[in-house]
């Protein structure tokens, strides 16, 4: 039996950052080339960096600051969009929501969670699917227009990431994408804060968890996330702006039959704020999630039970 310390142990310098400027406009040669390095990257750790060429990092700017501001408002203005009124998941999530990690010690950050925005008649909300249909806005000049724009911004990003593991995964093209059309995936806004008296260094500030859609995009401007290497060590993820942080989550797990990582990360802040924008990658509401057949090998079960995807909210 191999022993699993003589795998090689994954260290800060060893998350890859892959350069996916030519997925859009490259030769075949170099988009599978890419599309490669990614796979490879998602099989091995399931997690990686990407340069993200394409989003205008003024937008991204735009957007953490509209966020700040948003969160610097009084408590009772942002009440005002509480999440827990939305039937879709939409809105404002306060520090006092419990939450659902068991090793959050001091859980001490806020958020805001959108998606995708569909008006108030859009057949699927009327007809009971309450997971789609409107955000929630808040009423703060230049917010739904910046994070708007954002959200667009990075859902196409997502989409070309997830069309290079298609190809990485020897599935036809669309065989992920095509289930994208009007995807459950969440934007989150995410504000960390430590006050000058919680002294205790191993605080966790949200606990060990693995995404549950198929990828995530993770925008950050301050250190504190931290990934589970295959030897049960948790590493940091270095901060670059350029970059985005990219993680597999359990839909595409499942999707691949176990092919890519759904790996657990948590964050640990130390600084007095910190800010985040994942954005989780999701399929359609009635899609569901079961392991592509051309993935399991023959004359094996697939690994993991189907699923629904919107059957978790
Ligand atoms: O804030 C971060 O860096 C990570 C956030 C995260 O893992 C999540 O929201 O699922
Ligand atoms: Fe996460």
């Amino acid at each position: 039996m191999a022993a699993s310390f003589l795998k090689p142990k994954p260290a800060v310098h060893d998350l890859p950052l892959i350069d996916i400027g030519d997925l859009r406009h490259g030769d075949t040669a170099r988009k599978r080339r890419i599309a490669s390095e990614l796979g490879e990257a998602a099989r091995e750790i399931g997690f990686f960096r990407i340069h993200h060429r394409g989003i205008d990092p003024n937008l991204i700017e735009a957007t953490y600051r509209i966020a700040q501001q948003f969160f610097a408002l009084p408590d009772p203005a942002k009440q005002r969009y509480y999440i827990g009124r939305s039937p879709n998941h939409r809105g404002y999530v306060p520090f006092t929501e419990k939450g659902d990690y068991p090793d959050e010690v001091h859980r001490n950050y806020e958020a805001f969670d959108l998606g995708l925005d569909l008006p108030q008649d859009d057949p699927d909300f009327l007809s009971g699917n309450l997971v789609l249909g409107p955000n929630v806005w808040p009423d703060l000049a230049g917010f739904k227009e910046t994070v708007s724009r954002y959200y667009t911004e990075i859902a196409a990003l997502g989409r070309l990431v997830c069309g290079a593991l298609e190809r990485y995964l020897g599935l036809p093209p669309g065989a992920l994408t095509d289930h994208m059309s009007r995807p459950i995936s969440q934007l989150r806004l995410l504000h960390y804060v430590r006050t000058s008296q919680t002294t205790d260094r191993k605080s966790v500030n949200m606990g060990a968890h693995t995404d549950y859609e198929c990828l995530t995009l993770l925008h950050t401007r301050n250190e504190g996330l931290q990934v589970m290497t295959q030897d049960n060590r948790w590493i940091d993820v270095p901060v670059d702006h350029s970059a985005y942080v990219v993680n597999i989550g359990d839909m595409l797990e499942v999707w691949s039959n176990g092919i890519l990582k759904s790996t657990p990360h948590r964050v640990v802040n130390l600084n007095p704020e910190r800010f985040s924008m994942p954005y989780f990658v999701a399929a359609n509401h009635d899609t569901l999630i079961r392991p592509f057949p051309r993935l399991v090998r023959i004359g094996e079960q697939p690994k993991y039970e189907p699923f629904l995807a919107g059957a978790h909210l």
